[in-house]
C-alpha cells in the first residue's frame, strides 16, 4: 500500500501523485540486478515480488538469493548464527515471485526493471504495466544506458517515471544513481531517492545522460581496456594486474566486463556507437562481439575472457 505526504503536487499532469512512500516493490527480470535489488529491498522491509519469464529462473534466482543473503549474515552475524538465520528466513519470506507481471503491479507502490539492456523490449513491457498500474504507481528503470525518457515514452506516466540505477553486486554496492527526465516530477524524483536511502544506498542526483556519471566514465575505460589487448600491447592478464595494482581498482576491467556480462557491455556500446558513429570511445571491439557471438558471456555463463568453473 502507498502512503501520501500532503504536498502540493507542482505543475504536473497527474493529479494521484505526492512523495509515495514506498512499501511494496515488483521487481521485473531476476537476472544478476533484479536478484540483488530484490534482496536490498526484501532486508530493508520491502515486500517484493520479483518477475520473470519462467518458474524455473525465478527458483534460481530465490536461490541465489539465499546464497548472497548467506554471505551477507556470515559477517553481519559472525557471533549469533541463530539470528542469521532467522534473518534469511524473515528476508525470503518478504519476496514472492511471478511470472505474470501485468497482474502483480496492481499492489505495487514501485516498479523497477532490470530486464534485458534492448529499448524496444523495455518500452514494450512497460507500456503493458501502464495500463495495469495504479495511478500513484512510480516505474523506475535500472538501464545501464538507454535514455529514461525514450523508455518512458512507452507510458501515459511520464511524471512517475525515472532512473534508479543499481551496482553490480547490489548487495555490496553503496551507489545509486537516480535519474531525472524533463518530465519527471519533483514528487516522483523525491520518492526515488528516499527510496534509494531506506535501501541503505548513497543516492546521487544525474541527469537523463548517456551512461549517467558512472557507465560514462568506466564502459570506455572498458572498451579501450579490451582496444588495448586487441592491438597486442598487453595480455587480459597483465592488464588486469596493472589496473588493481597500479590505480587500485578492485577488479581488473577484463575481470569487471565479464562480471558485468559481455553481453550488456556490447548492448551499451552498440547503442552508443550508433548514436556517436565517429566517436573513438564508443567504438566497437572485434573481439568482444565474437565473444558474444560465441555465447560467452563473462561470469554468469561459465566464460568469458576468463573461464569460470
Ligand atoms: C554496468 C553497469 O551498469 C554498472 C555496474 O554495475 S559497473 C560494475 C560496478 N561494480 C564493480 O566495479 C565491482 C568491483 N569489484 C568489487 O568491488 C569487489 O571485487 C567485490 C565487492 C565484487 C568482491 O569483493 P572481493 O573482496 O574482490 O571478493 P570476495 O572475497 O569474493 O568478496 C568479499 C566479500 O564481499 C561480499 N560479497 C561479494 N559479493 C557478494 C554478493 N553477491 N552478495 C553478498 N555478499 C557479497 C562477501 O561478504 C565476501 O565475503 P565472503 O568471501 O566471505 O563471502
Ligand atoms: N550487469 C550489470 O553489471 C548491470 C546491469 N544493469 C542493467 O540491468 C538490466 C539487467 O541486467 P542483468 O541483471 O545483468 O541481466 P541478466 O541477463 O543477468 O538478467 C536479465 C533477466 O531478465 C529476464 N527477462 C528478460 N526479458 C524479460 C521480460 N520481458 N519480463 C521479465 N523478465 C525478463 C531474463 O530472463 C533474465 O533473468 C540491464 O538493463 C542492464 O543494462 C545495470 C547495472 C549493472
Amino acid at each position: 500500500m502507498a502512503f501520501f505526504t500532503h504536498q502540493v503536487c507542482r505543475g504536473f499532469s497527474s493529479s494521484a501523485v505526492r512523495n509515495v512512500v514506498i512499501k511494496h516493490v515488483t521487481v521485473i527480470g531476476g537476472g544478476q540486478m533484479g536478484a540483488g535489488i530484490a534482496q536490498v529491498a526484501a532486508s530493508t522491509g520491502h515486500s517484493v515480488t520479483l518477475v520473470d519469464t519462467n518458474d524455473d529462473i525465478l527458483k534460481k534466482t530465490v536461490k541465489g538469493i539465499e546464497g548472497s543473503l548467506k554471505r551477507v549474515v556470515k559477517k553481519k552475524y559472525a557471533d549469533k548464527p541463530e539470528a542469521g538465520e532467522e534473518f534469511i528466513q524473515k528476508v525470503l519470506k518478504n519476496v514472492s515471485t511471478s511470472t505474470d507481471a501485468v497482474s502483480v503491479v496492481q499492489g505495487s507502490d514501485l516498479v523497477i526493471e532490470a530486464i534485458v539492456e534492448n529499448l524496444k523490449i523495455k518500452q514494450d513491457l512497460f507500456s503493458q504495466l501502464d495500463k495495469a498500474a495504479p495511478a500513484h504507481t512510480i516505474f523506475a528503470s535500472n538501464t545501464s544506458s538507454l535514455p529514461i525518457s525514450d523508455i518512458a515514452s512507452s507510458t501515459n506516466r511520464l511524471d512517475r517515471f525515472g532512473g534508479l540505477h543499481f551496482f553490480n553486486p547490489v548487495p555490496m554496492m553503496k551507489l545509486v544513481e537516480v535519474i531525472g527526465t524533463s518530465a519527471t516530477s519533483q514528487e516522483t524524483f523525491d520518492s526515488l531517492l528516499n527510496f534509494s536511502k531506506t535501501l541503505g544506498k548513497t543516492p546521487v542526483s544525474c541527469k537523463d545522460t548517456p551512461g549517467f556519471i558512472v557507465n560514462r566514465l568506466l564502459v570506455p575505460y572498458l572498451l579501450e581496456s579490451i582496444r588495448l589487448h586487441e592491438r597486442g600491447h598487453g595480455s587480459k592478464e597483465d592488464i588486469d594486474i596493472a589496473m588493481k595494482l597500479g590505480a587500485g581498482y578492485p577488479m581488473g576491467p577484463f575481470e569487471l566486463a565479464d562480471y558485468v556480462g559481455l553481453d550488456t557491455t556490447k548492448f551499451i556500446i552498440d547503442g552508443w556507437s550508433q548514436m556517436e558513429p565517429n566517436n573513438p570511445l564508443f567504438a566497437q571491439s572485434p573481439m568482444l562481439n565474437k565473444l558474444v557471438e560465441e555465447g560467452k558471456l563473462g561470469k554468469k555463463s561459465g566464460e568469458g575472457f576468463y573461464k569460470y568453473k
